[in-house]
């Protein structure tokens, strides 16, 4: 056993999982979504969670973060379920960063960035100095103090994206859950974006990220959760590990439909340069047979 397996079940024995969700299951309506589905999570982790179109990454984000109320189960954070908290408490711990970006278009990046206080101030209460310098080192750490007094609407879209993750970090979150956050990003933003959330990581922050790419999945994540159909045709966690673990040639096949060539390769911008992870090369559909 490794240093950093031995060092990775310590910290779990030793922890309570920041975030769990135990046993959720979902319904849109009369259509089952999500069943029996359960998560730990820990502080330092970057989590993928990946699976096929429409499989109900979404919905599971949304159900961790208490916007959707699962029909069985529940939600945990620090120990605590989340029917037990009100919106602006969760709203403390826990910082979304959504697919589709809509920003009020009036607002300047600073405005938007400190809308990220809210749920620390009372209805009428203005922004401290120490809020300020929350709002200044969010915006300094992702690279926009440069566009504070910009209006939203002005913004390119690796731009925007950098100031919806500003002001979930002026929410100063222990958890920030992100739905496919690089998905309209150019490939040079695409690492940036990611860089940021993994240096986020590495301040012992937890992060979980929809995510479509493969490839910069197992590149950044610590570790990945496939959503998909179990063997009883029913959507919950089918696979949960290291990259290598789950991106194996048999998931890849039977919840991916494709096939892959498996590469071993060190993590070349992660912090432990001595982390291994695997890289999938000659990617190809499986051919549907007629
Ligand atoms: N508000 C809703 N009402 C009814 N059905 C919904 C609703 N939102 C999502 N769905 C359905 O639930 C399923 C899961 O959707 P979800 O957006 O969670 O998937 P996803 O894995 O995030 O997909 P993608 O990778 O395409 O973004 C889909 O079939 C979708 O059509």
């Amino acid at each position: 056993m490794t240093d950093s397996i031995i060092n990775e079940n310590n910290l779990k024995a030793n922890h309570q999982p920041l975030l769990s969700a135990k046993s959720l299951s979902f319904s849109y309506g009369k259509t089952e979504q999500l069943v029996n589905t359960n998560i730990q999570a820990y502080a330092g982790e970057f989590i993928g969670l990946i699976g096929g179109n429409g499989v109900g990454k979404s919905t599971l984000l949304q159900l961790l973060l208490g916007l959707l109320t699962p029909q069985q189960g529940e939600v945990l954070i620090e120990g605590v379920s989340l029917n037990k908290l009100k919106r602006r408490d969760i709203a403390k711990q826990m910082a979304f960063v959504p697919q589709f970006i809509e920003l009020p278009f009036s607002f300047s990046v600073e405005e938007v960035v400190s809308m990220g206080r809210n749920p620390y101030l009372g209805a009428f209460q203005l922004a401290s100095k120490a809020d300020t310098d929350i709002v200044k080192q969010a915006m300094h750490t992702t690279d926009i103090t440069h566009l504070a007094k910009r209006k939203v609407n002005q913004l390119s879209g690796g731009e925007k994206q950098r100031v919806i993750i500003a002001r979930s970090l002026a929410q100063q979150p222990k958890v920030i859950l992100l739905d496919e956050p690089i998905a309209s990003l150019d490939i040079s933003h695409q690492f940036e974006t990611l860089d940021l959330i993994q240096s986020l990581t590495q301040q012992n922050k937890l992060a979980i990220t929809a995510i479509h790419d493969l490839n910069l999945a197992a590149q950044y994540c610590t570790r990945l959760i496939l959503l998909s159909k179990n063997e009883a045709g029913k959507v919950t966690v089918v696979a949960d590990g290291k990259p290598q673990a789950v991106l194996t040639a048999e998931n890849l096949q039977k919840h991916f439909n494709i096939k892959a060539d498996i590469v071993n390769t060190q993590k070349s911008n992660y912090a432990e340069a001595s982390t291994t992870t695997i890289q999938l090369t000659n990617i190809r559909p499986i051919k549907k047979r007629t």
